[in-house]
């Protein structure tokens, strides 16, 4: 009898698959015309192999354009790769990324392309946000203006935080890495973003941090899911996202009023330019202002909206870094010295520069710049640098021997992750070799005393924040990520606080990361030994 009913359930769940499927295959929009260049991950040429591919290619894409990049990009040729969104990326080789970049953005969008892999329609709560992408421009004009002011309240979060999460016990314990990347990184970019007393408030982080980690859910879940489907699921995990900026707005609305009339009182003269906060909420305004834009940018609820879709850019993949930083340089083990290394490099630098940390200060920590770098290299979160093709008419093949046109809705993109795993430009391209950048810039260095200015250009070429066609992790050219620069600034004073005032034990291995289809993140569950220092420098 359970036999039987055990069987009536298979059947019933083959005949419901059957019926998604057949509903995939008849309602699916139909794909443009492709043009006729290799494919990677499709093995036939019957009609549903397309559909197949398309399904499989949420586990199978960072396989794919690894294998692309062997059999195509290497020989400057580009290839077609399926994406579960539907729509499909034509990979162009690594020498045509000068030209992906020079287009216009209404001809191939950064915008359009981020925001539909990241599913902003169901995620980011308002399209407003996406069309204006306001945030974005506020980063690109501010940050690297403001950053040096910023300093001195992200140093003091990083050591309230540190203490906080890592204790100041002289005995060992035990810290997950990956929870502690993120909870540090919440608080320091909040300090920059909102500064205090919010950057330290629970209930706001809490909900910034799950609208962060929604929207991430949000992606797999519309990415996993077909196309006829694909609203009703993208809206319903979205759904949440309304609750937590409601919820966070409820701390952020009266922050944005009160500075909204702090800039009052300075045009009458009451109150000091000076002494407004320096976070994201003064620069919004202030740019705003003086680009004489509409009311609607002033609208406290449209700063808010702004402010949390920037959260995710902000949150994210720093924590993630600084999680792989970590794990890489413990995991390398007690004969690499790394640890040692990075520590007598924080405490010479901090010492010699008057126990403060400035922008050119900062720029003294090569090893430190060197082993983010390296980890950056070595796992590319994103691994593919894209952009839509936006005109009705597609867009034609770049200049040389390839006549292809890509279709309106396609994606032009450049392999990332196995660039930066390719030996012929990173020997040994698998192992973490913390100082491979810092001995780079150090021969150039030697040659100075030949060529002081190109010796210069290289040391800056081989910084954690420079980019390249070599070096993708933060993207390259005018859409690079504005971030970047605070990026540097927060992880290397976060591993100076840390080595200061922390022994930390090596690790037997690096502990492998989580890998599921284009998921690469630092292990969850994994821990690190450390301990107060006795002898901290103080
Ligand atoms: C380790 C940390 C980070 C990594 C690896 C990273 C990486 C990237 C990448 C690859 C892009 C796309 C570039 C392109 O398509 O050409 C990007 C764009 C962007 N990032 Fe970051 N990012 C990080 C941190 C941040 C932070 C902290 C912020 C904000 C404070 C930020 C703000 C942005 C913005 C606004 C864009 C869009 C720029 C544009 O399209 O013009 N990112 N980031």
């Amino acid at each position: 009898m359970e036999s039987l009913l055990a069987l009536e359930r298979n059947h019933a769940v083959l005949a419901s698959l059957a019926i998604v499927l057949a509903a995939y295959f008849l309602f699916s929009p139909k794909s443009r015309p492709l043009p006729d260049i290799p494919w990677v991950g499709k093995s036939s040429t019957l009609p549903c192999a397309d559909t197949w591919a398309t399904l499989a290619s949420f586990i199978n894409r960072r396989k794919w354009f690894a294998e692309g990049y062997e059999k195509h990009s290497r020989h400057g040729q580009s290839f077609i790769v399926p994406h579960p969104l539907g729509e499909k990326h034509i990979t162009l080789p690594p020498d045509k990324l000068g030209w992906l970049l020079e287009q216009p953005d209404h001809v191939a969008s950064a915008a359009d392309f981020h925001y539909e892999i990241l599913a902003g329609r169901y995620a980011w709560t308002d399209s407003r946000i996406n069309q204006i992408l306001f945030h974005e421009h506020v980063i690109h004009k501010s940050i690297t203006r403001k950053d040096a002011k910023l300093l001195g309240g992200m140093w003091d979060e990083i050591r309230t935080g540190v203490d906080e999460l890592w204790g100041k016990s002289t005995d060992w314990r035990d810290v997950r890495v990956l929870d502690s990347s993120s909870e540090l990184i919440l608080r320091v970019v909040n300090r920059a973003l909102v500064g205090l007393p919010l950057c330290r408030n629970r209930d706001y982080l809490s909900h910034v941090d799950s609208f962060t980690t929604n929207v991430l859910l949000c992606t797999f879940a519309t990415q996993l899911t077909p196309s006829f489907l694909r609203d009703i699921v993208g809206y319903v995990v979205g759904a949440p996202n309304h609750w937590h900026y409601r919820r966070a707005a409820r701390w952020t609305l009266p922050v944005i009023r009160e500075r909204l009339d702090m800039f009052r009182q300075v045009d009458e003269g009451s109150l000091a330019a000076d002494d407004l906060p320096e976070d994201y909420i003064t620069w919004h305004i202030a740019l705003a202002r003086s680009e004489g834009r509409p009311d609607q940018f002033f609208a406290p609820d449209f700063i808010a909206r702004c402010l949390m879709a920037l959260e995710f850019a902000a949150i994210k993949t720093p924590a993630a870094t600084l999680a792989r930083v970590l794990l890489d340089v413990c995991g390398s083990g007690p004969n690499s010295g790394y640890l040692e290394r990075l520590r007598d490099e924080a405490e010479t630098v901090y010492a010699t520069h008057h126990q403060t940390w400035s922008k050119q200060t900062l720029r003294h920590m090569t090893y430190t710049d060197s082993a983010i770098r390296e980890s950056m290299r070595l796992t590319s979160l994103l691994f593919a640098l894209g952009r839509k093709v936006v005109p009705p008419e597609g867009v034609r093949a770049p200049p040389g021997d390839e006549t292809w046109v890509a279709p309106q809705g396609s994606y032009l993109t450049i392999n990332a992750a196995d660039r930066h795993l390719d030996p012929d430009l990173y020997p040994d391209p698998t192992r973490y070799d913390a100082f491979r950048f810092a001995r780079e810039a150090q021969a150039g260095r030697e040659g100075k005393e030949k060529e002081a200015n190109q010796e210069y250009l290289r040391a800056r070429r081989l910084g954690m924040t420079s980019t390249s066609k070599d070096f993708l992790a933060f993207g390259h050219g005018r859409h690079a990520c504005p971030g970047r620069f605070l990026v540097e600034q927060m992880l290397k004073m976060l591993m100076a606080y840390m080595l200061m005032h922390y022994d930390i034990e090596y690790l037997p291995a690096r502990p492998a990361n989580f890998v599921l289809g284009p998921i690469n993140v630092p292990p969850p569950g994994a821990t690190i030994k450390v301990r107060r220092r006795k002898n901290e420098v103080k």
